[in-house]
């Protein structure tokens, strides 16, 4: 599992250990793992030319330090100070010791071998100043490395509130900050590489799960199993007009780990013919038979209302998803009210919208500044409808009520494909039925998805909806090893 931890949860434990360690201690530690790193991007460091972007706290003073230690070992360092009178005096005094120098000249970022980012860290506020804007469009030869966060990226949102450097690397200092996963500042991350400076961390902010984790959870059956115990669950979906959603939600929820997949709506026929293993119905959830979950709204059309309606009267927990979403955001937080049984909603960015305004009563806000504030979305949204929330786009992120964050490190823009939601929302409803609680089943959900979606876009191939669907048992393989 990766760990992020917030700007002020970094700050608390440096507290702590700056207070029994000798002044600097930290900084020559996370110098050290950060030229360390360097010296691995570089051919050779002897006679590599390398720039040092240095800012005014102590980010600058990482690199400067870094940067000393590399020209000990050869390297031609320069240093361009964006705020010259406010520089780490200490690492300024220690580049120039090593035989580096400072300059003023920008063009040495097109001719460095590689460049240091140490303009700002978690101290940043707001995008690039504008004395340090013009270097975030200039050509550059070697790789960018970031001292801790790419400056510009708020650290503990990922947003980009203006302009920022793109990295080809980031060197992180204890811990993951929320920034270098949540997408759009995960994609100015680059690769980032951990160095461990000792902290004790308390828990984290933010998760990112990784194989192990998943494998940990994925449900399988046992010896007692049958096909009940192993959870059915039900897919309310599809519509005359929609029926393609239907057979998709019911693709992913075939692969999701439950013992049967019940359909209930009007696209039984279309199920049935495509996978003869669904018990169908052509009613509505109350008139179909038991289930353990709920999946309601895909390509529900007219019929949503009803059915959402039913499915959240049912006493099992309920996966809310496109039609039903709309549905929920004309009612509001206040159709959950009654409910004894966790909701999982599984919102775009334009679906965020709607149930954002079905909160203040005001009219929703831009989708693309929702897909800009992540973080913030899903938590507002969590908050407010007192539900899990699985917000989808280009990094999707899963916020329970009760303030846990996870993020989902794998998938593949290729997944911005019609139906691919579907496929999903069948499978978060399978493996809610076969037993794990929300935030479990939406993140192994958008892990098994994304992989799924790079396995069948592999190479850089289009993918449709039933293909990423197909993936899926491939994708279970490959996280249980
Ligand atoms: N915590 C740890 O455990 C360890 C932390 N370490 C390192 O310290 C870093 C944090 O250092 P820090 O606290 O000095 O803050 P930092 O990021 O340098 O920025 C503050 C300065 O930047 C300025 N500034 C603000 N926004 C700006 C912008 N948009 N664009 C430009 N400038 C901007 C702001 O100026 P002001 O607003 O006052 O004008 C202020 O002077 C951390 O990321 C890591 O690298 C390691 O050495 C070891 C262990
Ligand atoms: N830029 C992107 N990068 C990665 N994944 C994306 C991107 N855009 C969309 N996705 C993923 O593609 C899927 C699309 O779902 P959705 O918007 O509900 O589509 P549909 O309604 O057509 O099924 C989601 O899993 C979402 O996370
Ligand atoms: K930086």
């Amino acid at each position: 599992m990766r760990r992020a931890h917030t700007v002020q949860q970094v700050r608390a434990a440096e507290a702590v250990l700056m207070a029994r360690l000798p002044e600097g201690t930290l900084m020559q530690r996370a110098a050290a793992g950060l030229a360390a790193t360097c010296a691995r991007l570089l051919p050779r460091v002897y006679g590599s030319r390398v720039l040092v972007l240095a800012g005014s706290g102590d980010n600058g003073g990482d690199a400067l330090h870094a940067g000393a230690l590399l020209a000990r070992r050869g390297a031609s360092v320069r240093a361009v100070l964006l705020a010259p009178e406010r520089v780490h005096a200490a690492g300024l005094a220690a580049l120039l010791a090593a035989g580096g120098r400072v300059t003023a000249d920008q063009g040495e970022f097109g001719r460095a071998d590689l460049v240091l980012d140490g303009i700002v860290g978690i101290g940043g506020r707001g995008g690039l100043r504008p004395e340090a804007q013009p270097y975030a469009a200039l050509e550059r030869r070697g790789p960018v490395v970031a001292v801790d966060v790419p400056s510009g990226v708020d650290p503990d949102t990922g947003e980009v509130p203006g302009v920022a450097l793109r990295a080809d690397v980031t060197v992180a200092f204890g811990t993951y900050k929320p920034g270098l996963l949540v997408d759009p500042g995960a994609s100015y991350a680059g690769v980032v590489h951990l160095v461990d400076i000792g902290l004790t961390l308390p828990e984290p902010a933010v998760q990112a799960w990784q194989h192990a984790d998943l494998a940990a959870l994925l449900p399988a059956p046992s010896a007692e199993s049958d096909k009940y115990r192993r959870g059915v669950v039900g897919i309310a979906a599809g519509s005359a007009r929609y029926p393609g959603a239907a057979v998709l939600a019911v693709a992913g929820a075939l692969r999701g780990g439950a013992g049967a997949v019940r359909y209930a709506g009007r696209a039984a026929e279309e199920v049935v013919r495509r996978f003869p293993e669904t018990l169908v119905s052509e009613g509505g959830p109350a008139a179909a038979g038991r289930v353990q979950a709920w999946v309601v709204g895909p390509g529900s059309g007219e019929g949503a209302a009803q059915a959402l309606a039913e499915a959240l009267a049912s006493p099992v927990p309920v996966l809310v998803d496109a039609d039903g979403l709309t549905e929920l955001a004309r009612t509001g937080p206040a159709a959950l009210a009654g409910r004894t049984a966790p909701t999982l909603l599984t919102p775009h960015t334009g679906e965020a919208a709607r149930l954002l305004a079905g909160v203040s009563g005001q009219a929703p806000p831009a989708a693309d500044d929702l897909a800009a504030a992540r973080l913030a979305t899903a938590r507002r949204l969590a908050a407010a409808y007192r539900a899990t929330v699985l917000l989808k786009g280009s990094t999707t992120v899963i916020a329970a009520p009760g303030g846990a964050v996870r993020v989902n490190p794998t998938g593949t823009p290729w997944l911005a494909t019609a139906g691919s939601g579907d496929v999903l929302a069948g499978l978060a409803g399978s493996l809610l039925a076969a037993g794990l609680d929300p935030l479990d089943a939406a993140t192994a959900a958008a892990y098994l998805h994304g992989l799924a979606g790079r396995e069948a876009s592999a190479g850089g191939v289009p993918v449709t909806a039933t293909e990423v669907a197909r993936a899926l048992p491939g994708a279970w393989g490959a996280v249980r090893g």
